[in-house]
């Protein structure tokens, strides 16, 4: 037998007869699908019919636990290219030429809502692409909005949960959500409600969006030199929304619109792309931010740190089967490369272990060895790990399962320096959050979002206030709604008071107190 985890991972179905001749799960041909073998022409059915058995059996098993959050999206397999030379700050094999392509896979999600819930809703959009490298699969575990609600992985279940269905009435509730965000721990989350509340918190299509790691990472060249890095993938189709009243009407005449837009695009030859730009910082400079850099609820200002274009992605294949290539995929910021690495942002860190553990539970110990997971632009050899169930790669045949002494192992080093004088830290163990209350310096970024960005956009602060109105003027508590007001006075206290005066109306046509 040749040495089975030598082959590479094979992404079509496998197993499959070629006659077509169609048979039981363990091969045995069917004279007839739908006939069921009975004592006499209408007497009870047979236990021994293994053919109605197995059919019925797997359809009980076909569901498996969808993701918790972003169990609702769409993928496409696509290549990305390197456009400029950025071997200065990244030693990745997938950066070292020009011109170089490697193969991706790019699942686009929403976050809060159910695996069959609509498309158009207003909630960030995940943005998750899988590159397929010589050194093993990298994961870009991105958002389509460039900072996120907590800075503390503690919080994200709590977080999750207010975005979700109530537990006792089963309905999505505006208390609840505002009720969390409004404490006054929680309104770090200012900066991205504004714009989750903004335009574009409804993008029209996945085409249409822009990608942003969010995060600080921490890239480094083959010196041993290394800078914290932030990367944004700016749509080329143009950023694209919908208002809330048009992505209402839409949510109930064609809720899988986005979907439908990237696959039927992507099979009439349209396939999008978007230019990838780093953005890059020193240490130092680091040091002089108003805010920490591990602070994953700002932006880095682009005037200070301007983005630097690196390559392109372009999605130009549909999968040819949703379950196995989108729904088995396996995304975890913990996927990384040599000279790609997380940085101390403690959100990230807390990723690093929530994604592989969410798969170990959601596919199964064995998800790396889905075809679609498995590294096979770099294959996989390590004869530690074996066994567990759905193991299907030949469990490295006879090789010791221990490092024997009768076999050449070899362990590669990178060419860098080891970064021994790197972030060097240093301290006791103790419990840290951030602050008990969001700061000023919290609201800093959300009102020049508001100030600067939004002025310049045609009624774009008018449409930030309505969304927020609409969607606060659903809480049962009055008190609530006063919460929602005063937090965004805080940003600036005109949209403050637009927001309290068309809650005010709502709350009058509903036998409401006015705020
Ligand atoms: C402590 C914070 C976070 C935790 C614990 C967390 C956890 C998770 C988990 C458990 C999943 C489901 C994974 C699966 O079943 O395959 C998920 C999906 C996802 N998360 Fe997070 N997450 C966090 C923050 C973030 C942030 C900040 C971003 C973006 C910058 C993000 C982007 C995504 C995306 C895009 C997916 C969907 C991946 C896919 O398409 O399969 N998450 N998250």
């Amino acid at each position: 037998m040749s040495c089975p985890y030598a082959k590479p991972s094979q992404m079509d179905a496998n197993g499959v007869r070629d006659d077509r001749v169609v048979t039981t799960s363990n091969g045995f041909p069917i004279n007839e699908p739908f006939a069921t073998q009975r004592v006499g022409e209408h007497g009870p059915l047979l236990l021994q019919d293994n053919a109605l058995l197995d059919n019925l059996a797997h359809f009980n098993r076909e569901r498996i636990p969808e993701r918790n959050p972003h169990a609702h999206g769409s993928g496409a397999f696509g290549y990305f290219e390197v456009t400029h030379d950025i071997t200065d700050i990244c030693g990745s094999a997938m950066f070292d030429t020009i011109g170089k392509r490697t193969k991706t896979l790019t699942r686009f999600s929403t976050v809060g809502g159910e695996k069959g819930s609509a498309d158009t809703v207003r909630d960030p959009r995940g943005f998750a692409t899988k590159f397929y490298t010589e050194e093993g699969n990298l994961d870009w575990v991105y958002n389509a909005t460039p900072v996120f609600f907590i800075r503390d992985p503690s919080k994200f279940p709590a977080f999750i949960h207010t975005q979700k269905r109530n537990p006792q009435t089963n309905l999505k509730d505006a208390d609840v959500f505002w009720d969390y965000l409004t404490q006054p721990a929680n309104q770090v989350a200012v900066h991205q409600l504004c714009i989750l509340f903004s335009d574009r918190g409804i993008p029209q299509t996945y085409r249409n969006m822009n990608g942003y790691s969010g995060h600080t990472y921490k890239w480094s060249n083959k010196n041993g030199d290394w800078h914290y890095v932030q990367v944004h993938l700016k749509t080329d189709q143009g950023v694209k929304n919908y208002t809330a009243e048009e992505a209402a009407q839409i949510a109930g005449q064609n809720p899988d619109i986005c979907h439908q837009d990237l696959f039927e695009n992507i099979e009439k030859g349209n396939a999008p792309t978007w230019t990838v730009y780093i953005q890059t910082m020193t240490e130092e400079e680091s040091k002089k931010l108003p805010f920490s850099v591990f602070d994953l609820t700002k932006v880095w200002p682009q005037s200070q740190f301007p983005l630097r274009p690196v390559g392109k992605l372009c999605l130009n294949e549909n999968p040819q089967n949703f379950f196995a290539q989108v729904e088995q995929a396996a995304f975890a910021p913990s996927n990384t490369v040599p000279y790609q690495e997380a940085s101390a942002d403690p959100v990230l860190q807390g990723r690093l272990f929530a994604y592989a553990d969410a798969q170990r539970y959601r596919l199964g110990p064995n998800y790396h060895q889905i075809p679609v997971n498995c590294p096979y632009a770099s294959k996989f050899f390590n004869p530690m790990i074996r066994d567990g169930p759905m193991n299907v790669n030949g469990n490295f045949g006879s090789e010791p399962n221990y490092f024997s002494d009768k076999t050449n192992y070899q362990f590669v080093q990178q060419s860098r320096p080891i970064q021994q004088h790197q972030e060097v830290w240093n301290g006791p163990a103790v419990p840290y959050h951030w602050v008990t209350e969001a700061g000023d310096i919290d609201f800093v970024q959300a009102t020049d979002l508001y100030r600067k960005v939004l002025s310049k956009q045609d009624g774009a602060q008018g449409r930030l206030a309505h969304n927020i109105a609409i969607h606060a003027a659903n809480c049962k508590s009055v008190d609530m709604q006063k919460r929602v007001v005063s937090m965004f006075s805080r940003v600036d206290e005109q949209l403050g008071k637009n927001i309290a005066d068309e809650i005010s109306a709502i709350n009058s046509t509903n036998g409401k107190p006015k705020l």
